[in-house]
This record gives C-alpha cells, structure tokens and sequence, in this order.
C-alpha cells in the first residue's frame, strides 16, 4: 500500500482547499483505516470551502474536508472487535460522548459533547480515511457505493420527512437542494401525496420534477401559499418540510400549512429569524420539529432498508460522478453555482 496519497484539504484559513499529498494515516486504539470507494460533498463542505462565518468559528486549518463515504476497512487499529479487513461500511458522521444527559436518554444525536469527522478532525476526501470503529455502520456487499456514502445525508433527510406520519399525507417542500431532493424521494417512497416543491432555481426545479415531486413552484414568479391552497382546495398541507434556510420559505411554508398540520425544519437560517409565531404557529396549534444529524442508530436502519427497497429515485440526484479528486474545484464551483444535485468523487487505487 502506497505511503503517501492525495488529499482534499482545508489548508489555510481562506476561500477555497488545495489538492495535497499527505501521509497514509494508521488507524489508532478505536480505529479503522479504509479505502475510500465513494465520498460525496455536503453543503457543510461547501461552507468550509467558502470560508463563511460559521467555518471560521469551527474549522481549524489545515484539515482534510469531507465527512460522506463509503469504504473498505483495510487496517484495524487496537482494541477494534467488531469490524475486520474486508468489511463494507459507511460512517456515521457525529461521534457522540455516551455520558452527556441527552446521551443518557438516548438522544444521541444531540449529544451535548459531539465532535464531526471531516469538521472537527481530518476527514474522508482522500484515497483513505480513518474511521472511529463506534462510527462504522457494515453495508450490505451488493450496494453501491454512491448510495451507500449517500446514507448520511439521507438519514437526515428520512428524520425530516418520518419525523410523523407521512403516508397519504398532502406535503410542501421547500428549498430542492441536495437534502430536499432526497426529502422528496423519501416523501414519495413513504406514500405522501401530492408532494409539492417549491424552489427558485430552474435546474433544480427540474430535477424535483425527475425525482418525483408532484408540483413545483417558483416562488419568485408566483406566491407558493395561493398555490398550494389551490391545489388543497382551500385546507393547506398537513406536512411542511423545510430543507432551504431560508426565511421566507418558513414563513411561506407556515402560511400554507394547514391548522393542526405537522413541520419539520432541517435547514439552517443565516440569521435569527423574525416570525408571527401567535398566527403562524400557536393558534394554528402546529407540531414542530426541529431536525438535526440522526437518530442512532435507528435512522441507518430505515436509511438502508429504503434504499435496498429500490422505492428510492437515487440516480437523478447524484447529478455529478468524479473519478479521483484532480475536478474537486470544478465541482464545487458548480455546487455552488447550485447546478448540481449530488455530487460523488471515487478516488482513484
Ligand atoms: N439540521 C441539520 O442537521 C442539517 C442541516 N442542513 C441544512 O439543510 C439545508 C439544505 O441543505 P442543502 O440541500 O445542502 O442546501 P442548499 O443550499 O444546496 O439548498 C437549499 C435550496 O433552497 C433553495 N431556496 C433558496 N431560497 C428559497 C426560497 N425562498 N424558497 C424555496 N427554496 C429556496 C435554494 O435555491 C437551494 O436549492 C441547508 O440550509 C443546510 O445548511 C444540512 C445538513 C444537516
Ligand atoms: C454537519 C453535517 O453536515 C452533517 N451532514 C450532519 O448531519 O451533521
Ligand atoms: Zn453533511
Ligand atoms: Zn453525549
């Protein structure tokens, strides 16, 4: 095995990441090496690639970016048990302390005391990574490892979208990012209907529709609340699932959820968000979720379960494949240019 491989890493405190040769890591007390076969970029990765104000407060360069993958265990480190050379597996990305009060009360994905992979320590953009052994989730050998390295962003997406009953249920999406393009596949495996999208961008209006999404709307050129009350004769949604971050979106949404309906809200808001919370909330007495990482480990199962169920419209989503690593600017100006669903590197032996 070669000594040195080439790495995406966050080298200064600045725009942008490097392309580097770096060390082989060896895998310590806890740990595993494995050969990276899939890596896909988060929108966190691309908040690291810009340099935004959330990056500077969190991430400290240099460090490999990256935190989705799909791998091969190569190496064990000491006192590893449960997982061996040749295992298949994917990452849950946030490892949690099992001692905090939420961890005690089985909130682990709200561990008061997690640190992230690929955020807190070097990450999987590179031909290995090492992976904490309590992180591993084993994937069944025949799945793809576009998928497979996909599960952590669907996991977010399947809390979002299961977070109460969705079968049969009419639904708005709001924001068909990557997560709200895999929110829609999920909404439409697990029975929703109609599901109702409404985004700015063209491209992606257009892969919502590929996805499976019902309706889409650009809420730019027509007002998502008389639409989707046109569509619901009048009664609003009983599921609104918020994947933008953006504040409008919420409001819009909360306006066009219907009284004693049920919300989800993933995405993040760049600022404190000013609301009518008596109108829009409390006396439409709405269930509100707050969204965030996983349920561990229950959330893997009906990640993998979903997708081994073929119900999921995957292949339109992953819009961009990269063999190696040498396009990774390309690819993230075209992230962030939002011409993208998806985007997957497979490095190279
Ligand atoms: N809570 C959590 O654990 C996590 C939250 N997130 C957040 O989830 C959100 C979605 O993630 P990505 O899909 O990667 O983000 P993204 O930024 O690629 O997608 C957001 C989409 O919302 C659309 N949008 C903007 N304004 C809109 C409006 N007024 N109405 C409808 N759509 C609008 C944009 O055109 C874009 O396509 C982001 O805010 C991200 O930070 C991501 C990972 C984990
Ligand atoms: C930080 C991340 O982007 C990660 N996908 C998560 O679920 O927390
Ligand atoms: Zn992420
Ligand atoms: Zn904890």
């Amino acid at each position: 095995m070669a000594e040195k491989m080439p790495a995406i890493m966050k080298t200064k405190p600045a725009y942008g990441a490097e392309l580097v040769e770096v060390d082989v890591p060896k895998p310590g007390p806890g740990e595993v090496l494995i050969r990276v076969l899939a890596t896909s970029i988060c929108g966190t990765d691309l908040h690291i690639y810009e340099w935004n104000e959330w990056a500077q407060s969190r991430i400290k360069p240099p460090q490999i970016m990256g935190h989705e993958v799909a791998g091969e265990v190569i190496e064990v480190g000491p006192g590893v048990e449960d997982l061996q050379e040749g295992d298949y597996i994917s990452a849950e990305t946030h490892i949690v302390c099992g001692k905090c009060y939420a961890c005690k009360h089985n909130r682990y994905h709200v561990c008061q005391n997690t640190k992230i992979f690929g955020v807190d320590m070097d990450g999987v953009f590179a031909t290995y990574a090492i992976v904490p052994a309590q992180n591993a989730w084993k994937n069944p050998k025949d799945m793809k490892p576009e998928y497979a390295s996909l599960q952590e962003p669907l996991g977010n997406a399947v809390d979002t979208v299961l977070a109460g009953p969705i079968a049969g249920r009419s639904t708005l999406i709001t924001g068909a990012g990557p997560l709200g393009l895999l929110g829609i596949t999920v909404a439409k495996a697990s029975g929703a209907y109609p599901v109702i999208v409404s985004e700015p961008s063209d491209f992606r209006r257009k892969l919502a529709k590929k996805v499976g999404a019902d309706y889409v709307i650009n809420p730019f050129e027509e007002d998502p609340v008389e639409v989707v009350m046109s569509i619901t004769d009048g009664a609003g949604v009983e599921v609104f699932l918020e994947f933008s971050g953006a504040p409008k979106a919420l409001e819009q949404g909360l306006k066009a959820t219907t009284p004693g309906g049920r919300v989800s809200l993933l995405g993040l808001f760049p600022r404190d968000v000013t609301l009518d919370f008596n109108n829009l909330i409390i006396f439409k007495a709405l269930e509100v979720h707050g969204i965030t990482g996983r349920h561990l480990w229950e959330t893997w199962y009906t990640v993998s379960s979903l997708i081994q169920s073929g119900k999921l419209n995957l292949d339109p989503i992953i819009t961009h494949k990269y063999k190696g690593f040498d396009k990774f600017e390309e690819a993230f100006e075209l992230m962030r240019a939002g011409k993208t669903g998806k985007v997957v590197f497979f490095p190279k032996e």
